[in-house]
């Protein structure tokens, strides 16, 4: 038995969303699961097409067998033993890693969504889609990318436990995302936000959001101000400097540009952005707002 499932690449933050509001792209990563009858010889159990295939373990270390296996544990304790040994994987990468397109929340969303049809199709209740974004963020820590990733659109989302709410992005259809050719892992990134912030910038930042939304909903005139923002992307401009160069830069031309997720990745809330502005080394994705979040299809 095969099982396929799409999982869109995810933007977080917006600006002034850090760690709550995140778009889903239209980009999107493939899995296929096979369930054998035979136990798999487990050192290839998994195959990697597309970005990290060089360097993604092809055994059941890989992020996301570990996970199916881990999910499969806990949520499904009567799974037979010897299933996971029966399973192999297809990966067909497309969502870059450590870009701030969400490539780890993807996979992590993609296997517990298979663990779950795993789940199902042995007689067991499917997971449910809230069930797999508080799982995704039990293992992440914040669902700012797990809630678009699994639901589709703009979503705001809280921690503990793990929600969120979709705002209709009615003015906002096609985005644009600058890829640099360097990484930047999610952890350092992390590791140089302040413990707290003054007051004022909080306060700031809290209108800000508000804003986007109003942005997003009803008026686009009002993006560029509302991404203009202070909780996260000052504080890592040194982990990104070419980035944030790319942002001032967009921004002083009009173009409301902000840092996605944790970098380096550079996202433009506007279908179109002047080639001339941006490094050669620089890879423009086009792209729209995924509305559906992760899609599963069953093969034979
Ligand atoms: N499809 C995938 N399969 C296996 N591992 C993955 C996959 N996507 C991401 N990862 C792991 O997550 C890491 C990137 O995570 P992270 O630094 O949080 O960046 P991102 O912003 O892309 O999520 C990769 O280096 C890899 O170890
Ligand atoms: N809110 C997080 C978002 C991380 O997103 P990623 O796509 O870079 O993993 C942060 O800013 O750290």
């Amino acid at each position: 038995m095969r099982i396929q499932i799409e999982v869109p690449a995810t933007s977080a933050n917006l600006g002034p969303g850090y760690d709550s509001f995140g778009l889903a792209l239209g980009i999107f990563d493939t899995l296929t699961l096979t369930i054998h009858d035979e136990a798999v010889d487990p050192s290839t159990c998994v195959s990697v097409t597309g970005e990290s295939a060089e360097t993604l373990p092809t055994d059941r270390s890989h992020l996301i067998m570990r996970v199916i296996g881990d999910v499969l544990r806990a949520e499904y304790p009567k799974t037979p033993t010897d299933l996971v040994e029966r399973l192999s994987l297809e990966c067909v990468n497309r969502i870059p890693h450590s870009r701030g397109l969400g490539s780890s929340a993807a996979a992590i969303v993609g296997a517990i969504a298979l663990a779950g049809e795993v789940g199902a199709r042995a007689g067991s209740e499917r997971l449910s889609r809230q069930r797999v974004l508080e799982l995704v963020s039990d293992l992440e820590g914040h669902p700012d990318n797990a809630a678009p990733a699994v639901f589709g659109g703009l979503t705001v989302a809280l921690p503990d436990p793990a929600r969120s709410w979709q705002i209709p992005a009615n003015t906002v259809a096609e985005v644009t995302a600058l890829v640099p050719d360097v990484r930047l892992d999610t952890h350092i990134a992390r590791s140089v936000i302040p413990a707290s912030v003054d007051h004022s910038i909080a306060a700031e930042n809290s209108a800000r959001a508000a804003l986007l939304v109003h942005g997003f909903v009803t008026d686009a005139s009002v993006l560029l101000e509302a991404t203009d923002e202070r909780l996260h992307q000052e504080y890592r401009r040194d982990a990104y400097p070419e980035s944030m160069a790319l942002v001032d830069a967009l921004r002083a031309d009009g173009l409301p540009a902000v840092i996605s997720g944790a970098g380096p990745t550079v996202l433009v809330l506007a279908g179109s952005v002047p080639r001339t502005l941006v490094p050669a080394a620089v890879t423009l994705i086009h792209t729209s707002i995924d509305l559906g979040g992760y899609r599963v299809e069953q093969k034979n």
